[in-house]
């Protein structure tokens, strides 16, 4: 268990909740518990783990594999990579003991520098990370009664779409750069992350701590390679809000305008997550994200069935590209979410 004194609202966990928190929603149960299940978690915590997913765990390993390699290399080595970055996290000047790299598979460029082995290992995981997304969304769509199911998962299979994988190595804390208390130095600190959905995975290095909403207190939880932690965007909570996405290659015609409504896609009905990560531990810790986010162009806006005159639009609509510049423009910790609410 994770405690002490580091940031501005550390209360120890309790854990028994990070166990009801991480017990973890199976894939392969009945669909519809299923559902229930994602929608419940996506609307208490914005966060849930899901076991038996169907990734092979060897496009887990080789990826992971390939993400320590890489770290392995001298540090001069490693800033030759343009989206290589240590210490500074974003532009806004937040710091975290953490060395990444950032991939963007639609952006051939991200991927060219790299060998043929780790370009074929980050290609395999995204793809099926991809796919346990989608599998998400669509059923996080039929649980909040949207009828297109494939509405937010579209976003996610569209060519454009502005999705990432962030690998985040944490490595072990020399006794001389831990914090005064000796208990944990921040390693990534609080924030929500603004896209639609993340799927997170970490090996068995403990380290991500969940802030419950409006309870002031990190929770720890406990890592488990097997399984994926899913959070919840910033752009879903807005958009289980005003919701109605077409999507030209999933249509196979030709659509003039795009009418992507993600509210902050549930209009406010989920809630994204706010987490950080810390490094308490002798061991490296590694985490793999990947960050399902909307095309830039894309109008986030709530689906129709999700906005009634008692629950008007929390938030007003924007494009994806708006909402990113404001993410990267603030520190990782503001409510940028707040920005964008309607004024009505
Ligand atoms: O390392 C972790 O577990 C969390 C990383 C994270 O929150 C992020 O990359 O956005
Ligand atoms: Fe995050």
């Amino acid at each position: 268990m994770v405690g002490g004194g580091c940031g501005r609202c550390v209360v120890e966990g309790d854990q028994e909740e990070v166990i009801r928190i991480g017990g973890g929603v199976d894939m392969r149960k009945e669909r519809k518990l299923v559902v229930e299940e994602i929608v419940r978690a996506s609307e208490e915590y914005g966060f849930f783990k899901v076991v038996n997913h169907g990734v092979s765990p060897h496009i887990i390993s080789n990826m992971e594999e390939a993400a320590f390699s890489f770290f392995s290399q001298p540090f001069p080595s490693k800033t030759a990579f343009p989206t290589y970055g240590s210490n500074n996290i974003g532009f806004s000047g937040d710091l975290g003991h953490l060395e990444y790299l950032i991939l963007h598979p639609t952006h051939y460029s991200s991927l060219f520098h790299y060998p043929s082995n780790f370009r074929s290992s980050v290609n395999e995981y995204i793809k099926a990370v991809r796919e346990v997304a989608c599998e998400i969304l669509e059923m996080m769509a039929e649980g909040v009664g949207v009828p297109n199911t494939w509405a937010f998962s579209a976003l996610l299979r569209d060519h454009d779409s502005d999705s990432l994988l962030r690998l985040n190595h944490y490595p072990p804390l020399l006794p001389s750069h831990s914090s005064p208390s000796n208990s944990y130095n921040l390693g990534f600190g609080e924030h929500s992350d603004p896209q639609i959905i993340t799927i997170l995975r970490s090996n068995d290095v403990h380290g991500l701590q969940i802030s419950l909403p409006d309870k002031g207190l990190w929770l720890p939880v406990s890592p488990d390679p097997s399984a994926f932690f899913v959070n919840v965007g910033d752009v879903l909570q807005f958009q289980c809000s005003n919701y109605c996405g077409f999507h030209r290659s999933v249509l196979n015609q030709s659509v003039q305008c795009f009418d992507w409504n993600l509210k902050v896609m549930t209009n406010g009905r989920f809630v994204s997550v706010r987490h950080r990560a810390v490094t308490n531990s002798h061991k490296s810790r590694m985490s793999m994200a990947y960050f399902g986010g909307p095309p830039l162009n894309a109008c986030i806006v709530a689906p129709p069935e999700m906005v009634t005159p008692e629950r008007p639009s929390l938030y007003r609509p924007f494009t994806w590209a708006e909402y990113k510049q404001a993410a990267y423009s603030l520190r990782l910790g503001d409510n940028r979410i707040h920005h964008f609410r309607s004024s009505t």
